[in-house]
């Protein structure tokens, strides 16, 4: 069985005043809550909840070295993160990442045992051309090397489009994507390893739309960002997991 993630990405948003909101996260015993605060929060969202686990939102392909202010994956897991986000759309096109350097974080974040939340999702217009299955195909192949299981790996699903704008896939949306990210990983990895991952979806998730959401096929949680900076707004969504 796949154990529920409710994952929260704050983005680049929050100072150490904001970390009494992790006291007050719920952690039902049936599912995992994850927070991942920027990187100088880290240590100290380690300490604030222990029931709840702490991931970056990116690092670098190397463990160290000449790469002046970015973050490797072994400095997140010293300073107690459990996970790390890849590919976040926002460093994709902030940073002009590609897949091949998604790779190649996801593989750096492994390397540290971090749990690497591999992001993927197509833009509007990708979207309005008919490509989105295509663009997820390429995104989701490239992007995830071939050493991916279901203890290291996390694929969430975000539609560019969606993030921060309050629109939000049809649920029959939602499904077609999710169906076709776990058929697409049981041809690559088998099935055993394709059905042990977990799927997140992201985007515009609120505590008003997350129990239709979680009812969704291939859905086992969410990947939020807004709604993740109030406990009272994530604690909705965290019990909508938890009953799902
Ligand atoms: O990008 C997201 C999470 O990584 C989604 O952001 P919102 O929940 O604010 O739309």
């Amino acid at each position: 069985m796949r154990r529920k993630l409710a994952a929260g990405n704050w983005k680049m948003n929050g100072i150490g005043a904001n970390l009494s909101e992790l006291a007050d996260l719920a952690s039902p015993e049936n599912i995992d809550v994850l927070i991942c605060p920027p990187t100088p929060l880290v240590s100290r969202a380690a300490q604030a909840n222990a029931k709840i686990a702490i991931g970056g939102q990116d690092c670098h392909t190397a463990q160290n070295g000449a790469h002046t202010g970015d973050v490797s994956a072994a400095m997140l897991a010293d300073a107690g993160a459990t996970y790390v986000l890849t590919g976040h759309s926002e460093r994709r096109t902030d940073h002009g990442e590609s897949n091949a350097i998604v790779a190649a974080k996801t593989a750096a974040a492994w390397d540290q045992n971090l749990i690497a939340v591999i992001c993927i999702g197509e833009t509007l217009a990708q979207r309005e051309a008919g490509e989105t299955l295509a663009v997820i195909a390429d995104q989701l192949t490239h992007s995830t090397p071939n050493a991916a299981t279901g203890d290291n790996t996390v694929i969430a699903y975000e539609p560019v489009w969606a993030i921060g704008t309050g629109l939000v896939p049809t649920l029959e949306q939602i499904a077609e994507v999710h169906d076709f990210i776990r058929a697409e990983l049981a041809n690559r990895f088998g099935t055993e390893t394709a059905e042990s991952m977990r799927l997140l979806y992201g985007g515009s998730v609120k505590p008003s739309n997350a129990e239709y959401i979680f009812a969704t096929s291939n859905v086992d949680g969410a990947l939020v960002g807004g709604a993740s900076l109030k406990a009272s707004d994530f604690n909705g969504i965290i019990s909508a997991l938890s009953l799902a």
